[in-house]
């Protein structure tokens, strides 16, 4: 079996604030496989940039295990196996773009060809502008050039495109979608559901510390952007047969969940129509409500639920 190229076991992280102690990642269990391309999607405060941080070597975990290409991630970072597109800092303003491309290149033994990596970042054009006059989507991109250099099987993006206006976001993910396919990982940390539903295959949806959701892409857009469906069961139907309608549910396209919560259906789906007319012609489903489910919705939901039932809720969100 190939050695994944992330690997994070029961990952917490604490840090003593005024208060108390905040816990910032709480009993993280996430494994990335080379070449997949996962978007971390939280709320502000999720712990994303903290797991991230993990994974760079840029902190320690309280606890837990964290591995990156079968290595302790400061050593995987420093055998240049690794490299990040952090949100700010790390750009000197008065040098030009080609200039910081030249510069950084400078520090690798075998860096990848500066004319090659530019012009795949879409910073070739920019080449002889100061860094300080660049807006912040092409200071992103010249990031990105500077993440390219060391030709890193690993690329982790830390909120790329916070700040951006939607014209800039789009252009950065336009770049990087023009980079993918050559087999590299990549692991991004996002507010935006459209960015991660977009460029990930996968989203790890996490919120207060914890793995909340992963799965497909198009199976967490679905939880996190459909309608939900909310629905009594027909009287006298005893635990088996009730199982047995979540399944039924579970299994028609464009659904995200289904379960019983409080004796009462909720079914989460992108086609709420299909849901609403299988569950009063077939099912015998009783005072239907259907509702829009919002992606804040779907973060509340998600972390409040114990437990999950879900067919791509994590094991994690059931402990
Ligand atoms: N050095 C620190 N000291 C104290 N608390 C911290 C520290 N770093 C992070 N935290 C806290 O840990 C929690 C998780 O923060 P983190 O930055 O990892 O979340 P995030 O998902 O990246 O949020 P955002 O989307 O806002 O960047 C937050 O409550 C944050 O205030």
């Amino acid at each position: 079996m190939s050695v994944p190229a992330v690997l994070l076991q029961d990952l917490r992280k604490t840090f003593a604030a005024s208060g108390g102690t905040v816990t910032a990642v709480d009993g993280v269990d996430v494994e990335i496989g080379a070449g997949e391309v996962v978007a971390l999607l939280g709320p502000n405060g999720a712990g994303k940039t903290t797991t991230l941080d993990v994974v760079l070597g840029l902190a320690a975990p309280t606890s837990g295990h964290a591995e990156v290409l079968g290595l302790p991630p400061r050593q995987a970072v420093l055998d240049g196996r690794v490299a990040a597109v952090l949100q700010t800092g790390g750009l000197l303003r008065d040098l030009t773009v080609s200039e910081t491309v030249e510069l950084v290149a400078s520090t690798y033994a075998r860096p990848a060809p500066v004319a090659e990596v530019m012009a795949r970042a879409g910073v070739a054009d920019l080449a002889g502008r100061l860094v300080s006059r660049c807006s912040g989507g092409e200071q992103q991109r010249l990031r990105f050039a500077l993440a390219l250099l060391p030709d890193p099987e690993l690329l982790v993006l830390d909120e790329p495109t916070a700040g951006m206006d939607v014209t800039g976001r789009r252009e950065f993910w336009a770049t990087m979608h023009a980079d993918s396919g050559r087999g590299r990982t990549v692991v991004f940390a996002t507010h935006y559901l459209e960015e991660a539903d977009d460029f990930a295959d996968r989203i790890v949806l996490v919120a207060a510390g914890r793995v909340v959701a992963d799965g497909p892409t198009a199976e967490i857009r679905a939880m996190a952007t459909g309608r939900v469906v909310h629905a009594d069961l027909p009287p006298g139907l005893d635990a088996v047969a009730a199982a047995d309608v979540v399944r039924r549910l579970e299994r028609l396209p464009g659904v995200g969940s289904a379960r019983l919560q409080a004796g009462r259906l909720e079914v989460r789906s992108a086609d709420s129509d299909l849901v609403a007319r299988v569950l009063l012609t077939e099912l015998g489903g009783r005072n239907l409500e259907v509702a829009t489910g919002s992606l804040e919705d779907a973060f509340v939901q998600l972390t409040a639920s114990t437990p999950a039932t879900s067919a791509t809720a994590a094991p994690e969100a059931a402990r």
